[in-house]
């Protein structure tokens, strides 16, 4: 199995939405016949929400069994729980709440007043997270890790030429000066977000064509932190046709129906 990155572009957003929903709800049972649990790492932004909605009205919804997945973000806006503009909400609102979970797999980062402040909410995380590996890792072996691309090509809260971005010691950073608002958000650094088996980038928009062009082309990860997602076994950029415009045609997967037979190519 090559690691090569993939580019499935779709007519539009709700097609888009429709077949990352599709294929996750496939990868994911098959991971838990594989492993026996799984750990997913949510998105926020409009298409992760999209793709949780799709995931929620699918009909295939209930073929997983979702007690055994443990869900995480990749990063979060630093605001009361259950503000309107936290990921979690958001993530709950289009999926997380309709389902039958324990309050234990839904970890959640803190939110201000959980711990002194900002930085320590970044370290106690950190630990949550440890808790939560085995083997005496640092954090959890995520098995899908799901990111929204921003026009200037950020991915989770790490932007362009901040100091999170190139952070490659901690798992947990603070970003107190976030361009896209709130400024106040946690993230996980970009080697916590490359461990996880799959990073599927999920975009749409004629506003982020030139960000994942220049992700295909190899731009500089500080200048675009997109071009520096990589899973460790498979990487794939969902596109709609818009944000595909100036992707080099040679780096469009050919347009197939996908089988799980495909996908066994991962094992
Ligand atoms: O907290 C956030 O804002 C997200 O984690 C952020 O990284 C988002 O995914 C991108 O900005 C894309 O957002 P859209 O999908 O709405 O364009």
């Amino acid at each position: 199995m090559s690691n090569e990155r993939r580019v499935l572009v779709h007519p539009d957003k709700e097609a888009l939405a429709g077949s990352v929903a599709a294929r996750f709800i496939t990868k994911i049972i098959d991971v838990l016949d594989d492993l026996g649990e799984a750990n997913v790492c949510l998105t926020g932004g409009t298409m992760g929400s999209a793709v949780l909605a799709a995931i929620n009205s699918s009909p295939a919804r209930d073929s997983v069994d979702w007690s055994r997945i443990t869900f995480w973000w990749g990063d979060e806006r630093y605001l009361p729980l259950g503000d309107p503009d936290r990921n979690d909400t958001q993530s709950r609102a289009a999926l997380l709440d309709h389902l039958q979970l324990d309050a234990a797999q839904i970890k959640s980062f803190p939110a201000p007043g959980d711990q002194p402040d900002i930085e320590q909410a970044a370290r106690y995380f950190e630990q949550v997270l440890a808790d939560a590996a085995i083997d005496g890792a640092r954090y959890p072996r995520f098995d899908v890790t799901f990111l929204g691309v921003g026009p200037d090509g950020h991915i989770a809260s790490l932007f362009p030429d901040h100091p999170a971005v190139r952070e490659t010691e901690r798992v947990v950073v603070a970003e107190t000066a976030s361009p896209k608002p709130p400024a106040e958000r946690l993230s996980l650094t970009l080697p916590v977000i490359n461990s996880s088996d799959r990073v599927w980038l999920v975009l749409a928009g004629a506003d982020k064509a030139s960000a994942l062009g220049l992700a295909l082309a190899g731009a500089n990860v500080n200048d675009v932190p997109a071009a520096g997602a990589e899973g460790r076994k498979r990487t794939v950029f969902f596109v709609d046709k818009e944000a595909a415009a100036e992707v080099p045609e040679n780096l469009i997967a050919p347009s197939y129906y996908w089988t799980s037979a495909d996908d066994n190519s991962e094992r």
